[in-house]
């Protein structure tokens, strides 16, 4: 497994080994081992979601305040860009973003730590999105940030409006928002 810092050094990319022949491909999605050995974290995987969603959806910016979960994500089908805003005050990245193209072409996955806001927008015709996530959901301390807040600048590859869920519609501003210590 090949690991790739991004531009907040706790945010990383994992390349799983590939093996592709003329059925298709194999990879393993998830191996323990493999995944402390080549990240040096040590954490326990609790939860494993599957969302399905279509072109143009934004989901995001999504964190729990409590029971903050740390996130490991990927696509099975179609192509997203992912964004991770790191929380943590005590951080040097605290308050910036990192997004990347996750695809089932390039196969990767994101490590989303805990203390970061979470969000990505379909760029394909529908997407599978699956991820593991180090606690459990705990929806009284979900929190969500506006996608488009205007102090985060994140750079989304659409154009215009992205679809949003009506809770996703009532983010809260970067300034406003709870913050890790
Ligand atoms: C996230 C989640 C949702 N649900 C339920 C609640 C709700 O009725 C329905 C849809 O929930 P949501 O609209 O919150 O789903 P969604 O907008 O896909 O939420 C997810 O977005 C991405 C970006 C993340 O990072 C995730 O942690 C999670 O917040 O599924 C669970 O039962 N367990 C869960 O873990």
């Amino acid at each position: 497994m090949k690991v790739i810092t991004t531009e907040i050094p706790d945010v990383l990319i994992l390349e799983p080994k590939v093996f592709g022949d003329q059925r298709g491909f194999f990879k393993e999605s998830f191996n323990q081992q493999k995944f402390t050995q080549a990240t040096g974290i040590e954490t326990t995987f609790v939860q494993d979601n599957y969302s399905r969603s279509s072109q143009n959806v934004l989901r995001g910016l999504h964190y729990q305040i409590q029971q903050p979960q740390g996130k490991l994500v990927f696509v099975g089908r179609g192509r997203v860009f992912d964004v991770a805003v790191d929380l943590r005050l005590s951080s040097k990245t605290f308050g910036r973003w990192a997004g990347v193209e996750l695809s089932d072409q390039n196969h990767r996955q994101l490590w989303v730590p805990p203390g970061f806001a979470h969000g990505f927008v379909v760029l394909s015709e529908t997407v599978d999105f699956l991820y593991k996530t180090t606690d459990y959901y705990a929806p009284q301390h979900e929190r969500c940030i506006a996608w488009n807040d205007a102090e985060l600048k994140i750079v989304w590859p659409v154009a215009g409006e992205p679809r949003l869920s009506k809770k996703d519609k009532q983010g809260v501003a970067f300034k406003d928002a709870e913050y890790f210590a």
